[in-house]
């Protein structure tokens, strides 16, 4: 699909969200997009590759109803992320909308738009993404990485081999969630011990049938939806209201601590909004809510390409083990200090995320007409950084296919390059949580263990509202005496 010269650009109705009625091509066209059944929205990433190659660093495209300008060059994120203004907004996702007022709950900030959404969001930056906000959960999250490694090494005691070759998919859930969990309401589910909950772990499933149905539903209006009543549209409510009555539940508990009696010391995010009492109790609700879901598969998908990639790159994953002694060498410091003296192990993030980005776009309605590779792009209309492609191409990164986390320490300019966790004041509010997670998870488990693969073959990923591989690494694991 090319992009029509600039005149021809129909000017879009000021509201990126008043849609030109379709017209019968948009529909056939989402009919054969749906024809095509989810094998293809589940290679979204790879089309969006694919066009750019073939049409150049900017395309229009017509999904369903939906009149889409896309770019992947850096400088061109820039610029579209300068005509933002003060309330950036992303294509909502109906079908989330659909179930909250189907069961009158709030929406959290990432639904929310304009001054609601600018009003939350600065009274949960200060909990949950600043420096201060980030250095009180720090040591929470260290604790349950710790207890991560302990379970591997009872794990590998049971075996009469000194290693253990193992699908870490259904573990990394049980790290991340346990690790949100335990930072948004200071308690510990228990996941990482033998037997872990059924309640949660019936959360976890749900979390994962949800991500999974919502992408199907993207393209169908919810009216539409409910009056089919698919199975689809039932599992995704059903998925929705086992989210809900679990973080209900994780809620009540710190709520009923919380009027016994001001708990003394920290006791994770949701203790500290409630304290604050800046935002009323459901909006608290949402938003944990979200943190809570959203916490799960965003950051174990990461961990588990990391290790992969390390595994199939022993000198990166010895470079970085040598990283982690050199920090540890410098005496017991602020768990803060460690991390930021480890700029190896952060660019082995970066670098994950560059070729795994877990959100596959970026998007924006420019609030002002905004050029981009020379077309004039009328305000209003939905724009996408296509960040997937932006990692592997060749005309951004030299040698894209190398996993070569060195590349971020270069003098090389890397301005918009890595925008994995978006950008601005509306760039993802879990981004410190999530990267410090990920950061103790990986210290304390290199730290332990040499981490081998069992293919080095690449690994082929589906996109199903995250980027997931197809099928799960297998990892081997050998303690480090
Ligand atoms: C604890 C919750 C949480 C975690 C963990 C989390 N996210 Fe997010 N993320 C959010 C929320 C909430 C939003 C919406 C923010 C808003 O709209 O203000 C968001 C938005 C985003 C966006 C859109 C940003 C933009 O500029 O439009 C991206 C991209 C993103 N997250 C990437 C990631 C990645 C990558 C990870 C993990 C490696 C991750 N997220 C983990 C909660 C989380
Ligand atoms: C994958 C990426 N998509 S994105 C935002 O770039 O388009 C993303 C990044 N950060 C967080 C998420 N979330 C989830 O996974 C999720 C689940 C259930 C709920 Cl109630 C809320 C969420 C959010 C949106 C927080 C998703």
């Amino acid at each position: 699909p090319q992009i029509s010269p600039c005149a021809a650009m129909g000017r879009r109705a000021s509201s990126g969200s008043a849609r030109p009625a379709p017209g019968r091509n948009a529909w056939l066209s989402l009919y054969r997009l749906w024809r095509s059944n989810s094998f293809h929205f589940q290679r979204f990433h790879l089309v969006m590759q694919r066009n750019f190659q073939r049409l150049g660093p900017i395309y229009r495209e017509t999904i369903g109803t939906y009149n889409c300008v896309n770019v992947l060059l850096p400088r061109d994120a820039a610029q579209l992320f300068q005509s933002e203004g003060i309330f950036p907004r992303r294509m909502g996702i109906e079908s989330w909308i659909a179930h909250r007022q189907l069961r009158n709950h709030k929406c959290g900030i990432f639904l929310l738009n304009g001054e609601e959404w600018r009003s939350d969001r600065l009274i949960l930056n200060k909990e949950v993404i600043s420096p201060a906000g980030t250095r009180k959960f720090l040591p929470f999250l260290n604790a349950v990485a710790q207890d991560f490694v302990t379970l591997m090494h009872r794990r590998i005691s049971k075996n009469t081999r000194c290693s253990l070759t193992i699908d870490l998919y259904g573990d990394l859930f049980r790290f991340t969630l346990e690790a949100s969990s335990y930072a948004l309401y200071g308690e510990r589910l228990g996941l990482l011990e033998e037997s872990p909950n059924a309640e949660s772990q019936r959360f976890i499933s749900a979390v994962e049938t949800m991500l999974r149905t919502t992408l199907p539903l993207l393209f169908i209006p919810p009216g539409l939806m409910r009056w089919v009543n698919t199975k689809l549209w039932r599992d995704h409510i059903e998925a929705w209201d086992t989210i809900f009555k679990h973080a209900d539940k994780c809620i009540q508990n710190i709520y009923q601590e919380f009027c016994l009696g001001q708990p003394r010391k920290y006791s994770g995010i949701m203790a500290e909004l409630l304290m604050q009492a800046e935002l009323p109790l459901d909006s608290i609700k949402a938003n944990i809510t979200e943190f809570t879901a959203g916490g799960v598969d965003t950051t174990a998908m990461p961990l588990l390409f990391t290790l992969f990639e390390l595994a199939r790159n022993p000198s990166v994953q010895t470079a970085i083990r040598r990283e982690i002694a050199e920090a540890e060498s410098q005496g017991p410091r602020e768990l803060s200090k460690v991390l930021n003296s480890m700029p190896l192990l952060k660019s082995a993030l970066k670098e994950t995320l560059r070729l795994y980005p877990v959100g596959i776009t970026v998007q924006r309605y420019p609030t002002k007409d905004v050029v981009l590779q020379n077309y004039c792009v009328p305000a209003g209309t939905l724009c996408q950084v296509g960040l997937y492609a932006m990692g592997r191409s060749p005309e951004v990164f030299s040698n894209p296919e190398r996993y070569d986390p060195l590349r971020w320490l270069s003098k090389e300019d890397n301005s918009f390059k890595a925008l994995a966790f978006g950008f601005g004041a509306r760039q993802c509010i879990g981004r410190r949580l999530a990267e410090t997670e990920m950061m103790l998870f990986l210290m304390h488990v290199l730290r332990n263990f040499r981490i081998d693969t069992v293919s080095k073959a690449d690994i082929k990923t589906v996109f199903g509202f995250i980027l997931m591989p197809e099928k799960p690494p297998l990892l081997t694991f050998r303690p480090i005496d």
